[in-house]
């Protein structure tokens, strides 16, 4: 079947990652050049490289071009984008898609999300099948989970069961980051393996989370060290567990029991103190590093004090903490108080302009949900104790509404950097660009029809979560998708609802070695160099 995406009359400029059109152009004709007495397998890879150089991700820096009042059809055949031109003509038996007055945007990448997730006791109440139909319903198609193995578990044990989970029950493509949990022989052959052979090429480590998730210093760098070997994209959880263990205990035996307790016993310096370390370890490894769910305006400066020092860090902010603030800990109702406690925890609303402000100066990239809901039964597991309130927001579908609401609407960022900072950062960073994040020419057809002016208000009564709250409940949101392609089919649609069927994603392998190692190379060459001429300057 042919969808054919129609945004002729558009007054709009097209937007999108039009970035990967050129991007793959200009370098395959200079390739060539380079090239001509080369056999042809060698031209590929230095077409390859090219690629990797021009599409670089540099903090800061965006690479979204903009082709102003381009007004184009996209013609979408066998699940790719085949064809980008104005007036196509439409033939019959195709379906089209009337965009006008509409951005024809690449489908959202949610790098962030916890699906039946195995945690503190019980699993996250949305599974691959209602997972990917709030992402589908808020304009995203792709996710990537995050599969975590028991302490003394099998990686690959884990990956057969995530299969199982996801095969045949998600509404959008999908993909696995790994977890350490431990660190062993096994554990570093297991991860090679699922780099080699199932396309998990990026992989999560807890510093918090004392007793369960949480590892030492030395088994992280140790992990950082294989994952550089093997291209893996190391990423961290950072807060410093030891210090949570000690300050919960002091905020519980002072008598506070609720919800309320959850970010007084998480402050910001112990996220400032597990991202020093995190980066540190990084500089020391010579490799990439992902720190996830920044919540604070510290681990957004040491970030940027680790990027001015040339360490390739990669942070990302989730929807939680850009709209929601501490204050949301202390509801009287327990209920909505419980469903606002996640790790780490919401915090002040300088906080939240901070990390507006590192998002738009380019010191955070990537948005993610970090989507782990669980209903009201589950959250009241922690009524004595905040400190068994299973942790976790929603937010997938919400996810692209609020950064429109609050982020392009309140002119704190463009329309482009929001299919930055939505989808094309992390499709680069996760090593899925071009085939996702971009409206190109050969990449796959899951597209967002986004609508400027459609309003959606967030609810629970309408939202596709199995939870009962929304924390997000009554928040306002001007600009929604109209329609949400998935593989050139309609899977979401403003006025129909869910119309994809649980077997239309499919798992999405990623190659190992993505843009964030390009300069491990020649860093580690100036590396053994300067240790070469310190040892001579001995002798
Ligand atoms: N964030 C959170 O509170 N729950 C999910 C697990 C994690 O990402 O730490
Ligand atoms: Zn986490
Ligand atoms: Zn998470």
């Amino acid at each position: 079947m042919k969808m054919i995406v129609d945004a002729e009359r558009s007054p709009w400029p097209r937007i999108g990652a039009v970035a990967g059109k050129f991007g793959w152009e200009a370098p395959a004709t200079k390739s060539k050049i380079v090239t001509k007495s080369c056999s042809d397998d060698l031209a590929m890879r230095i077409a390859s490289r090219l690629l990797f150089l021009l599409t670089e991700e540099i903090p800061g820096v965006s690479h979204i071009f903009v082709v102003e009042n381009h007004h184009s059809d996209v013609l979408c055949d066998n699940g790719v984008i085949v064809q980008i031109a104005e007036n196509i003509p439409i033939r019959d038996g195709w379906e089209v898609v009337d965009a006008q007055g509409m951005f024809v945007m690449p489908g959202g990448i949610d790098p962030h999300v916890h699906l039946d997730m195995p945690f503190m006791g019980t699993h996250s109440i949305d599974d691959f099948e209602s997972g990917t139909r709030c992402a589908i319903a808020g304009g995203t198609t792709h996710v990537i989970d995050f599969m975590i193995p028991p302490r003394t578990g099998s990686l690959l044990e884990t990956y057969r069961q995530w299969a199982e989970k996801s095969q045949g029950k998600a509404y959008c493509d999908y993909g696995f980051h790994a977890c350490v949990t431990a660190w062993n022989d096994k554990v570093a052959k297991e991860l090679a393996v699922l780099a080699r052979e199932h396309g998990v090429t990026s992989c999560k480590h807890f510093l918090a989370y004392k007793g369960s998730l949480m590892l030492a210093a030395p088994e992280v760098i140790a992990s950082f060290t294989l994952c550089k070997q093997l291209g893996i994209l190391p990423m961290v959880h950072a807060e410093d567990g030891e210090m949570v263990a000690h300050q919960q205990r002091v905020i519980f035996e002072s008598g506070i029991h609720g919800p309320e307790g959850h970010p007084l016993s998480r402050p910001p310096p112990m996220e400032a103190l597990a991202v020093r370390m995190s980066t540190s370890f990084a500089e020391l490894v010579n490799c990439p590093i992902y720190i996830v769910h920044n919540s604070c305006r510290e681990a957004a400066l040491e970030i940027r004090i680790a990027q001015e020092r040339g360490v390739r860090v990669i942070g990302e902010v989730i929807v939680a903490h850009l709209m929601r603030d501490r204050s949301a800990c202390s509801d009287p109702d327990w209920d909505l108080a419980a469903a606002h406690v996640l790790s780490p925890p919401l915090r002040a609303p300088e906080d939240m302009q901070a990390l507006w402000a590192a998002l738009q100066a380019g010191t955070l990239t990537v948005t993610g949900s970090d989507h782990c809901a669980f209903t009201r039964a589950q959250k009241r597991a922690g009524k004595e104790d905040f400190r068994l309130i299973p942790n976790g927001m929603l937010g997938i579908e919400e996810r692209m509404l609020a950064i429109w609401e609050r982020g392009v609407n309140s002119g704190r960022i463009s329309r482009e950097e929001f299919v930055n900072m939505t989808s094309t950062a992390a499709a680069r960073v996760f090593n899925l660009y071009p085939r996702k994040g971009a409206v190109a020419v050969g990449s796959d057809a899951d597209l967002v029809v986004w609508d400027p002016a459609l309003e959606r208000v967030i609810s629970a009564r309408t939202h596709q979560s199995r939870a009962e709250i929304n924390p997000l409940e009554g928040t306002r949101c001007l600009g929604a998708p109209s329609v949400t392609i998935v593989g050139g089919r309609l899977a979401y649609h403003h006025l129909r609802g869910v119309l994809a069927r649980p077997d239309w994603g499919r798992y999405v392998p990623r190659p190992a070695f993505g843009s964030a190692f390009s300069l491990v190379p020649r860093r580690d060459t100036v590396i053994q160099e300067e240790r070469a001429r310190m040892a001579a300057l001995r002798a």
